[in-house]
């Protein structure tokens, strides 16, 4: 379990983490959003005290990082996957490791294999290519065997088979009862991997829950029914004090259940041809969510002719 209070990080003026408070618990796959500069990395830092806290604190499994005897096998992290010696094969650098934690020669081999690097753990890390860079940073998070793992953009470089394998990978340590927080900016792949979500925006907690929760909180649920009285049919759910969007024979009804729409017809002699709850997908939620936190935007210029 990861628990933050009030955790708190300024460089000078800026304010990077902002009061932040919750709680990641074991059993579950956390993933952490927010656009770039929102302050995950530097949240992530500070739980595994690369950082200090201007104030507030920050607990893994019960105890601030640097008060664990062995560190690595309570935390595993991946937080930059180029900081490794590019003169060093894999496996020197997983056996380096593992010997300055005492931390058995037999697990390097382990992790290689889970990792799926055994074809190239002799080879010199500098030759990587960034799918096999993560991977050796995700063996690197895995070698102490840790009930919590910290992963900062782990399926960043991966190609779709390297994605499903972190996805795997990930709901697999979560079964085993571990702690995982991973951040990630692909909203698709995030919904399928987590069960719950952390979602920051200029260092403040935007959304933190389920999953489904966190989306229905934040688009709110839409009804769609299709009809050949669309039109009757959108002006009776008006009166009844919906708000309703029309396209040609298909409407969008915010705040209603589909019980309550297709009563309404039936009472009104209404022929329905199709209706629906439309779930938004983390993607809709998020850009509602965030869309005021973010820092970085583009601004599109005219391209001229
Ligand atoms: N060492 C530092 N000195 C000064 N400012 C910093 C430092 N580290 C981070 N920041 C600032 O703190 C804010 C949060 O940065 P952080 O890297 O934590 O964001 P992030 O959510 O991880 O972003 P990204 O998605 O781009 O990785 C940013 O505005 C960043 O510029």
């Amino acid at each position: 379990m990861i628990e933050a209070r009030n955790l708190t990080k300024r460089y000078g003026d800026k304010v990077a983490v902002d009061d932040l408070s919750f709680t990641i618990p074991g059993g579950t796959v956390t993933g952490f959003l927010g656009p770039n500069g929102a302050g995950k990395s530097t949240t992530m830092r500070m739980i595994v005290g690369l950082d200090r806290p201007t104030s507030g604190s920050v607990t893994v499994n019960g105890r601030p990082y640097r008060h664990h005897r062995a560190p690595l096998r309570e935390v595993g992290v991946l937080l930059d996957a180029k900081a490794m010696h590019p003169g060093r094969t894999a496996r020197s650098h997983l056996r380096a490791l593992a010997a300055s934690h005492r931390i058995p020669a037999s697990r390097v081999d382990e992790v290689v294999e889970m990792t799926g690097l055994t074809s190239v753990a002799h080879k010199r890390v500098g030759g990587f290519s960034l799918g096999m860079g993560q991977r050796l940073g995700i063996a690197v998070a895995l070698l102490g065997d840790p009930r919590s793992l910290i992963l900062d953009e782990p399926v960043n470089g991966l190609d779709p088979e390297g994605v499903t394998w972190v996805r795997t990978l990930v709901r697999q340590l979560a079964a085993e009862g571990r702690t995982v927080l991973i951040s990630s900016h692909l909203m698709s792949e995030m919904a399928m991997t987590a069960d719950h979500l952390l979602v920051i925006g200029r260092g403040r907690i935007l959304a933190a829950g389920p999953v489904q929760d966190v989306i229905d909180a934040a688009t709110g649920a839409v009804v769609a029914v299709r009809s050949p009285q669309a039109e009757e049919l959108a002006a009776h759910l008006r009166v009844d004090g919906h708000s309703v969007d029309l396209a040609q024979d298909t409407l969008r009804v915010r705040g209603a259940t589909t019980e309550a729409v297709g009563e309404l017809a039936a009472r009104r002699g209404l022929v329905l041809h199709e209706l629906w709850l439309h779930r938004a997908s983390l993607e809709e939620a998020y850009l509602n969510l965030t869309g005021s936190a973010v820092e970085y935007r583009a601004t599109t210029t005219e391209t001229p002719s």
